[in-house]
């Protein structure tokens, strides 16, 4: 057999053990992805940390193997990595991403579950037509709520805005570039009455890629920023929210039949 390390995630099947993964909890930040593995996963061993997109292979208390890899920020480089993880074996992937609420009543420090995502993703369009589905599995997503519900997590479900830039794309102003595009101002107004719950960059394409490719996705996003009240991100909660996301994604698993 010929061994295959894939070009981007830097590892192939052969490092990957006798008993592969088939989870992957995938991170935007490679900090949050050996994070994951240090601490809710045992026997760590990184797969690799080429590019940024650093991967851990562990094992959860009762020998299930995980693999915590990182896609990297926005949805061209997540591509990327969920097709190369799904060469190596991956059949369900959870983002545990951050996010920014729109609506007033969901605060920093709690979790967004995505029963599917507006997907307003260029990297998408690649993969599907605009108009297919960005639908979460709902086994994973009915797993990700019942593990927040007994760790009393505060969590909304919901429907999740991916777009493709932070700044812009989610109508911030306080930025380099204090205009925006006629058609994105009141976007952010548009959606809440929409129903959208959050802003964040990866959850819609990695939906459509589930579709199409035949895998498992859900999302669980920590809030970091509450867009009713400001643009920034708010430092002295996000690790408490982050954690939470983390939490609720590792113990979801437990809900899940592999
Ligand atoms: O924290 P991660 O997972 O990177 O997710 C969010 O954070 C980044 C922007 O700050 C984007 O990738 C967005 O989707
Ligand atoms: O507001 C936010 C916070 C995190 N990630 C985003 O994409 N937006």
């Amino acid at each position: 057999m010929t061994e295959q390390s894939f070009y981007h995630i830097g590892f192939g099947k052969q490092d990957l053990g006798s008993q592969p993964p088939t989870i992957a909890l995938l991170s935007g930040d490679p900090q949050r992805a050996g994070l994951i593995a240090q601490t809710y996963l045992q026997d760590v061993k990184v797969l690799s940390e080429n590019r940024g997109l650093h991967s851990y292979l562990g094992y959860l208390p009762n020998g299930q193997p995980i693999l915590s890899a990182t896609s990297g920020m926005g949805a061209p480089s997540l591509s990327i990595v969920v097709n190369e993880l799904v060469q190596v074996g991956i059949q369900k992937i959870i983002r545990i991403g951050t996010c920014g609420s729109i609506q007033p009543y969901i605060p920093v420090g709690s979790i967004v579950i995505s029963k599917a995502a507006l997907c307003r993703q260029g990297a998408a369009n690649d993969i599907a037509p605009v108009e297919y589905p960005a639908a979460a599995d709902p086994f994973i997503t009915v797993a990700l709520v019942q593990a927040a519900r007994a760790l009393q997590i505060e969590h909304y479900l919901g429907i999740t805005a991916s777009v493709d830039t932070f700044y812009e794309g989610q109508e911030r102003t306080d930025s380099a570039n204090p205009y925006l595009m006629r058609r994105l101002i009141g976007i952010t107004e548009e959606y809440r009455h929409l129903h959208i719950l959050n802003y964040e960059m990866e959850t819609g394409t990695l939906l459509k890629m589930a579709g199409v490719y035949n895998f498992a996705a859900a999302s669980v996003c920590a809030v970091v920023a509450q867009r009713t009240m400001g643009e920034e991100v708010i430092l002295n909660k996000k690790d408490i929210a982050i954690e939470n996301a983390i939490l609720t994604a590792i113990n979801a698993i437990k809900y899940l039949d592999i």
